[in-house]
């Protein structure tokens, strides 16, 4: 065959596959202003009738003497989102540095004590929603009060989101959140694979990732994950949403945590707003795809001032106006 018609097919064909990639962009988009406009719908009024605490109070499980960022950048960015109360879990080493970060937070230097799991049971009560594993490290003697914490939270049906360390947890144990259907889990590429390996037995297939992530969500019995990368690939292993959100491509330690943090603030308000705001969506997946756009608008506006040098302090510094332009215009 001579050049000239196999330089036109090959052509054609791009001009195919162009077509299809921008239509199936133009479904995304349109997939996920839908959504969007949902998870305005739960965001809760401020109103002068309210009282401090009714707008969320969440605990972050997590913070050890390598770890005291990570905790941190979770529990800042749930008040910055709009929660009244952030409190931290964490060993004793780490409580004065968490502390010393911010007046703000609420730092309890419980989590290598023989007695953790009822000291954090105690509070229990008084929060919304939990998130487990930034900063939370690997020892055993600390996984081991994690499982219990997990324990005593599902059983009094707390939100929990389950991020970092906490998925390494899930990996050696994943009948720990198998089937409850409160638990959204956070991973990174690494995570995902660990976890997908630990669950499904059978390496992750990389060309289908929306595939992957309802498998996975599946197999946990539903539990909502959300796989972070390029694209937010978010499921309930029914449904399969993407956050194709614009961010940034500044990839610095802590963007994760941020996510772990605002989206234990919007799982609360999500389960809190009652069936008529949710439009028959879950609301698990309402609050993941707010959580994820939040965090990657930030990403984005951070990166329009700072550049290379952006880092996650300056994320959080958007959250405010990211929330605004999102969600409140
Ligand atoms: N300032 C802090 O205190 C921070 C602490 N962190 C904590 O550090 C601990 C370990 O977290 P890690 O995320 O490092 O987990 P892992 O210890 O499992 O390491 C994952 C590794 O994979 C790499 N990786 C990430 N995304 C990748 C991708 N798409 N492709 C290939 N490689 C990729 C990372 O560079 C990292 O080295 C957790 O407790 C976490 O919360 C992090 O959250 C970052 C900030
Ligand atoms: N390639 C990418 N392009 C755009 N955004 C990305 C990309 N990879 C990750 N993100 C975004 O960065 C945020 C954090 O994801 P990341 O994979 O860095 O988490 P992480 O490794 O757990 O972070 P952390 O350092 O806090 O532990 C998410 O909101 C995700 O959407
Ligand atoms: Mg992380």
């Amino acid at each position: 065959m001579a050049a000239g018609p196999v330089w036109a097919a090959a052509g054609a064909c791009r001009r195919v596959l162009q077509r299809a990639f921008s239509l199936h962009k133009a479904h995304l988009i349109k997939d996920m202003e839908t959504t969007l406009q949902l998870v305005r719908n739960i965001i809760p009024p401020l109103t002068s009738k309210k009282h401090k605490g009714q707008d969320g109070r969440i605990g972050i499980v997590g913070g050890c003497q390598e770890y005291t960022g990570a905790p941190y950048f979770a529990a800042i960015s749930a008040l910055k989102v709009g929660a009244d109360l952030s409190h931290v879990f964490c060993t004793r080493e780490a409580a004065p540095v968490i502390k010393s970060y911010s007046p703000e937070l609420i730092v309890h230097p419980v989590l290598d004590r023989p007695s953790a799991v009822s000291n954090v049971e105690e509070w229990l009560p008084r929060l919304h929603a939990l998130v487990v594993g930034p900063g939370l490290g690997r020892d055993d003697t600390l996984l081991e009060n994690v499982k219990g914490i997990l324990e005593a939270s599902k059983a009094r049906d707390m939100p929990i989101v389950i991020d970092a360390d906490g998925l390494w947890l899930v990996a050696q144990h994943p009948a720990l959140i198998q089937g409850y259907r409160k638990a959204v889990l956070t991973p990174n590429h690494v995570e995902f694979s660990r976890l997908s390996e630990a669950v499904l037995r059978d390496p992750v297939d990389g060309s289908d990732h929306r595939e992957a992530v309802r498998r996975l969500s599946q197999a946990l019995g539903n539990v909502t994950v959300i796989q972070k990368g390029e694209r937010d690939v978010i499921s309930d292993g029914e449904q399969v949403l993407e956050c194709a959100q614009e961010g940034s491509s500044r990839r610095c330690g802590g963007q994760g945590d941020l996510l772990s943090g605002a989206l234990g603030v919007l799982v609360h308000w999500a389960l809190h707003a009652g069936p008529e705001k949710t439009n028959g969506s879950s609301p698990l997946l309402l609050a993941a795809m707010g959580a994820c756009s939040l965090v990657r608008q930030c990403s984005r506006q951070a990166f329009q001032k700072h550049g290379r040098s952006t880092t996650t302090t300056d994320m959080i510094a958007e959250v405010g106006p990211a929330f605004r332009i999102l969600f409140e215009t």
